[in-house]
């Protein structure tokens, strides 16, 4: 087959480093760089498949290793609403990236076609983009040999945050119907979110500035763009944004770095209760935080951004008149602080959801609600709005001039919230509208709970995946006993909760713990680790 000739003259470029198991996991591939030639030139082969298989629609591919170090790169792929990719295709990525030979390749690219019935000669048609990474121009052309194999139609966007791919690959396959998202440029992306902000900022003014830290990554230059188009409406101090130094890149600094060192980059220097922001490498997580007047140092994640969101679109339905119409939930992973959990059932009144770790879960979990708030604690997540809310707040005729003011807001937080995937621009322009509404510094969001004191550890063990979780990954059905032990830890510490769960990106078991002091939050997380090693090492056998 002339086609299948291509791909393997192609491929015979990029061989499969040898005795390497590759798996397409929630961030797609990520590794070391030099790794991944033949890995993005399979997925590119993928997205042919992909875009053939969707009649023609437009598959994104992004090239970027978020919050990885600068050595690290990645790649993954965009659904034409610029969702993640569909679930079950993951598996075909994960054969493609592990055919052995070239002759596998060519054979399996065959069976893919039959299998999933996909016509050889419906078009196929991608885009794609990277961050500011130093191999991603190498894996760019690792990338075009396969489209071009494939006889594949293609735009090269350049540099680009991993959310803008994620909007111009949704603008491209909804344009000229009614759910059109939007003008199909960088220039678009920016001047939809601009004018959204505009309108939901309307007579409002934010309390100082936000110094934004952009991990010295591709959020660095796309902000600057953005803020050219705001006007001045907002005080945006742009920190850590040098993307010609490709070793500064998440390097102390950056939404993973503050997150789980729990302080500023040291090259901070802002003073006290000035609000302070970090986005990571490919700009679709962004965490707040900020040092009290004592100079203790407070971070607002992303319960934090998802409470504070919740409670304002909760507000703005109840004013606009749309309660009824604008159900809204909120869906969080077994990683979200308990005190966020109780404040939005207690305080909030709000159902919630709790899915498994990763983006992905989340954001199907939070299309199930008029508007479904989703974050991970680590900062990433979004607002969707579901196709019967877009038609009520569209459609809603305003009793009252304050209605019609929560309305207009309303209507602005749909244009302005990016529906397609967690995206830390937009987050930043909606956690700075809802202050700004609020008239709130950081110190009176941050009043509005109390965090339980929690730990983090990740515990190596020799064989991780034997410690299946269940239970949205709240409790360990395998190895047996384990959940006996952890329940009988976890019951001597008042507020307690642990949990134990094999991480999906990295070769560890990870142990959360809270409670209500910082010494038994610490201690509780000791005791669940060392439950685990005992288990790990028992069956692995060293
Ligand atoms: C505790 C934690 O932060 N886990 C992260 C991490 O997943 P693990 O499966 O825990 O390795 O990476 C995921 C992808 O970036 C992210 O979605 C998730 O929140
Ligand atoms: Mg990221």
């Amino acid at each position: 087959m002339a086609s299948t000739d291509k791909i393997l003259e192609a491929s015979a470029k990029y061989p499969k480093p040898a005795e390497r198991q590759f798996q397409y996991g929630t961030a797609g591939f990520r590794m070391k760089a030099n790794l991944l030639n033949s890995v993005v030139y399979r997925v590119g082969l993928l997205a042919a498949l992909r875009s053939k298989k969707l009649n023609g629609q437009t598959i994104g591919v992004m090239i970027t290793a978020s919050h990885n170090p600068p050595e690290d790169n990645g790649v993954k792929l965009v659904d034409p609403m610029g969702e993640m990719l569909e679930a079950s295709w993951e598996q075909y990525a994960t054969q493609l990236a592990n055919a052995e030979s070239d002759d596998a390749l060519g054979k399996l690219y065959n069976k893919l076609l039959a299998d999933l019935k996909i016509k050889e000669d419906v078009p196929a048609r991608v885009i794609y983009a990277r961050d500011t990474r130093a191999s991603g121009a190498t894996l760019v052309t690792c990338l075009k040999d396969a489209l071009d194999a494939t006889g594949t139609e293609y735009t090269d966007y350049g540099y680009l945050t991993t959310p803008q791919l994620h909007y111009l690959v949704r603008c491209i396959n909804t344009k000229d119907t009614q759910y059109a998202y939007g003008d199909i440029s960088e220039k678009g992306y920016y001047e939809k979110l601009a004018a959204a902000f505009k309108l939901a900022m309307k007579g409002k003014t934010t309390k100082g500035a936000v110094t934004v830290d952009c991990a010295n990554g591709v959020g660095g230059p796309k902000l600057h763009e953005l803020v050219k188009h705001l006007d001045g409406i907002i005080d945006i101090k742009i920190v850590n944004d040098d993307v010609l130094k490709p070793e500064t890149l998440n390097s102390q600094c950056g939404a993973d770095f503050v997150k789980t060192q729990q302080r500023a980059p040291p090259s901070s220097k802002v003073g006290p209760n000035d609000r302070c922001a970090s986005l990571d490498g490919d700009a679709d997580r962004i965490i707040f935080y900020f040092a009290d007047k004592d100079n203790t140092f407070r971070l607002l994640d992303g319960d934090r951004i998802a409470t504070l969101a919740a409670s304002f679109l909760a507000d703005l339905g109840r004013q606009s008149g749309l309660a009824e119409q604008l159900k809204i939930g909120v869906v969080q992973t077994a990683y979200a602080n308990g005190a966020s959990t109780q404040y939005i059932e207690k305080s909030l009144q709000l159902p919630i959801i709790c899915t498994n770790t990763g983006v992905k879960y989340l954001h199907h979990a939070a299309a199930r609600f008029d508007i479904g708030v989703y974050f991970e604690a680590n900062g990433h997540g979004t607002v969707l709005f579901s196709p019967a809310a877009l038609k009520a707040i569209a459609t809603y005729d305003p009793k009252s001039p304050a209605q019609k003011a929560a309305l207009e807001t309303l209507q602005a937080l749909t244009e302005l919230i990016n529906q397609t995937v967690g995206d830390a621009l937009s987050d930043l322009l909606l956690v700075e509208a809802i202050l700004a509404h609020k008239g709130w510094t950081c110190q009176e969001w941050l009043l509005t709970y109390t965090d339980l004191p929690n730990r983090l550890v990740k515990v190596e063990v020799p064989d991780r995946n034997m410690f299946q979780a269940v239970d949205a990954e709240r409790k360990l059905a395998k190895p047996d006993g384990a959940q006996k032990e952890i329940d009988r830890e976890v019951g001597k510490f008042s507020m307690g909760r642990s949990f134990a769960r094999a991480s999906g990106t990295e070769d560890a078991v990870r142990v959360y713990a809270e409670a209500a002091t910082r010494t038994e939050a610490d201690g509780l997380a000791n005791q669940v680790a060392n439950i685990v090693r005992g288990f790990g090492t028992v069956v692995g056998g060293t």
